[in-house]
């Protein structure tokens, strides 16, 4: 079965090697354009099976026709933690009125969410990625991280494994309250016991590497629990310089992890090292917004030679916002990325984040994950912040 997609008035393959697209901002965009989405068998995920000028395309099964609406790779959210219950709301509140951030109220989603049973959770979890989808987000990243004992990190990236295969284990998340006595006797059971159970469900192991924090974990704890997950064949990601200065983006590439997440606080030398290197810095501008921290410098990033993508971060604690047109505009705004930039950092290089070169770009053979823009252009999305013009294209 196919389906022809057309009155589309920009199409933003981020495809750099269609030719005959606009290439000038790297986003390989056809106007006038058409797409032949399809699948071999009902209920099987859909490819794309043609990209082109509307004026050629093929017959298909079925046609609609968009009338005038720009059409994307939709959003790939390479960063979030939508396993928890409970609500942190008033320490957002108190934020806003100075608080800092340390990594402390974690603990406090920790206890709600082992309190939540499974149905609970799969309720919460499944109602968050239909408001991703709801935005333009086709592919999501999980974490787990407040379960941080051996069943209940099982048990969250049991639960996430239902609805991504992009699944995280982050029993590196903080040290929980019952094992603060004994730090070392944590970072041996994430790397031992928890990894062995959560595995199985798992992609990717991550560590939140915060000196800064003195919940969070050292460059040295860190790299025995990364190291571990890489000996139990997960990819690496790994969360670092959030909070300040640290060894996290250094660490990340000297491991050869897909992705360093925060990056808020990168010296001279980090920069060096992610330029260049097939590590991926993923920039979460919601969560400066929502702690009131200083941007990072996403324009001196690309200006050296590193690869960027954005993400929500969606989370109780830093960033409660599922909604990816409002990380484009962040970045354009206030991290110096042009609308070009932030949109390939939020399709394609997020693809790249997580190695999959399958999602985040409309070509032929990749999936027909697509979102469409309620305006002609997709300069509209951090143009019209705040409105809600982006939808996943539902075929
Ligand atoms: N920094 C660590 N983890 C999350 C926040 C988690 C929380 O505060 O609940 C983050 O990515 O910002
Ligand atoms: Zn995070």
């Amino acid at each position: 079965m196919a389906i022809l997609i057309t009155g589309i008035s920009e199409l933003v393959t981020c495809d750099d090697t269609l030719e005959g697209a606009d290439q000038s901002d790297g986003l390989g965009i056809l106007r006038d354009a058409a797409v032949v989405v399809g699948a071999e068998f009902e209920d099987a995920p859909t490819s794309v099976q043609w990209v082109g000028a509307a004026a050629d395309a093929p017959a298909a099964d079925w046609s609609f026709d968009l009338g005038g609406q720009a059409v994307l790779p939709g959003f790939v959210d390479s960063h979030s933690h939508l396993v928890y219950a409970g609500d942190r709301s008033a320490e957002f509140a108190a934020r806003m009125t100075g608080q800092p951030y340390d990594g402390g109220g974690i603990a406090v989603t920790m206890a709600a969410t082992r309190e939540a049973s499974d149905a609970e959770l799969r309720a919460l979890i499944t109602a968050r990625v239909d408001e991703m989808r709801s935005q333009g987000t086709t592919t999501v990243e999980i974490k787990s991280g407040y379960g941080l004992d051996v069943e209940q990190e099982a048990r969250a990236l049991r639960l996430a494994r239902e609805v991504t295969e992009e699944t995280t284990f982050l029993g590196g998340h903080v040290v929980p309250p019952e094992a603060r006595d004994d730090r070392a006797a944590y970072v041996d059971l994430v790397a031992g016991e928890m990894l062995a159970a959560a595995a199985p469900y798992a992609k990717w192991v991550d560590v939140f590497c915060e000196p800064n924090s003195p919940h969070a974990f050292t460059g040295d704890e860190a790299r025995t629990i990364l190291l571990a997950g890489r000996d139990a064949g997960l990819g690496l990601r790994v969360h670092g310089n959030q909070l300040g200065p640290g060894p996290g983006a250094q660490l990340a590439v000297e491991l050869g992890a897909a992705s360093v997440d925060h990056c808020t606080f990168l010296s001279d030398d980090d920069i060096a090292a992610l330029s260049g290197s097939d590590t991926v810095a993923t920039l979460l501008p919601g969560v400066e917004f929502s702690t009131r921290s200083p941007y990072p410098d996403g324009r001196a990033l690309i200006d050296a030679g590193v690869n960027i993508a954005i993400a929500t971060d969606c989370n109780p604690g830093t960033c409660n916002s599922s909604s990816m047109p409002l990380m484009i505009a962040l970045a354009v705004r206030e991290m110096g990325m042009t609308p070009a930039e932030a949109l390939r950092a939020a399709t394609v290089t997020a693809a790249r984040s997580l190695r999959r070169t399958d999602i985040g770009s409309v070509r032929v053979g990749n999936r027909g994950d697509l979102a469409v823009v309620g305006a002609p252009s997709y300069l509209h999305i951090p143009y019209r912040v705040g409105v809600p013009i982006v939808k996943t294209l539902q075929v």
